[in-house]
């Protein structure tokens, strides 16, 4: 269990290959890793695959290029992409209430993404993390499909195509006097998301209607289930409600790793789910595109009322 009481899975055992010993703790992290998922959807993870060292220089040299970059970089130009968002460097539109800026990468081999120049190491880093990123990935979806008692390698087969993740960094401008919000209350639209933060603090998670703080641990990956995971299992695991405040005096600097589907894959809840146990579906059938152009409009066309804003109720049945 973390500080703040979301828990800690050691995920080593999935990395070693098959020994004896290894199920039972294999066994005992998925107990804890289904539960979370049934309640809130939110869980930690540690010995995840990624290295510890350049977790930490990818949050510093994002912060050297947030706080440093000049502006020909800030104001590249963000060429049309495969996704309905393009790579590269974004800010929030003033009339948003998130106070963020970010930048948007694209797995290493895309040709679609616009890299930092400066500093000259920050690319390479970007795609070594992204690379690590999307092995453990791999790692945590073959465990939820387990969890979720699919066949093995089910998710792997309906999620083959990687070409939909990406990364963001972001940095989040200290509070002002008058308002703190970084990144409002939601749910992610994808399978599920690995968020790396600084020491700086402001992510919280709603658990039994209470917000929590995910209080930063160097070198854990938060992981966070999304709409599609809810959805496939007809909400027996649940998309987590989470945001980001922001501190006063204090700039925030952290990476969100979707791991996403492939546009055009339909998503709907599972006969195993439905049918084959008696269930209504709670969601009618959608294509993965459709859902993320919708969110995306929210961010770039917000609603006047923010119930307006298209979530996964949309197609609640
Ligand atoms: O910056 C964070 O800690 C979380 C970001 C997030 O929730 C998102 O981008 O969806
Ligand atoms: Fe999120």
């Amino acid at each position: 269990m973390g500080s703040s009481g979301i828990p800690i899975v050691d995920l080593s055992p999935f990395f070693r290959s098959d020994g004896d010993g290894d199920e039972g703790e294999k066994k005992k992290s998925m107990q804890v890793i289904a539960e979370a998922c049934s309640d809130y959807g939110f869980f930690q993870i540690v010995n995840h695959g990624v290295p510890l060292d350049l977790m930490s220089r990818a949050l510093e040299l994002s912060t050297t290029w947030f706080q440093n970059n000049p502006d020909e970089e800030k104001l590249m130009s963000r060429p049309p992409s495969h996704l309905p968002l393009p790579a590269g460097y974004g800010r929030q539109p003033e009339h948003s209430p998130d106070k963020n800026e970010y930048l948007v990468l694209f797995p290493p081999n895309s040709g679609f993404n616009v890299y930092p120049q400066n500093p000259p190491q920050f690319m390479e880093v970007l795609e070594e993390i992204f690379s690590h990123l999307t092995r453990t990935g791999g790692v945590v979806e073959s465990i939820l499909n387990e969890c979720l008692g699919f066949p093995p390698e089910f998710l792997k087969e309906y999620n083959h195509d990687r070409s939909w993740d990406i990364m963001t960094a972001l940095h989040y401008f200290p509070a002002t006097e008058n308002e703190n919000n970084g990144n409002s209350e939601h749910e992610d639209g994808n399978l599920f998301t690995f968020v790396i933060q600084d020491e700086v603090g402001g992510l919280q998670v709603r658990k039994n209607g209470e917000w929590i703080p995910v209080t930063p641990e160097q070198g854990t990956i938060i992981v966070n289930v999304g709409d599609v995971i809810q959805v496939l299992s007809n909400k027996k695991f649940k998309s987590a409600t989470h945001r980001v405040v922001r501190k006063e005096g204090l700039s925030r600097f952290s990476y969100a790793f979707f791991y996403n589907l492939e546009g055009e894959k339909w998503v709907e809840p599972l006969p195993q789910f439905t049918k084959e146990i008696g269930e209504a579906p709670k969601y009618r059938g959608f294509q993965y595109k459709e859902y993320q152009e919708l969110r995306i409009r929210n961010k770039t066309h917000p609603p006047s009322k923010p119930e307006d804003a298209i979530h996964i109720t949309h197609y609640a049945i």
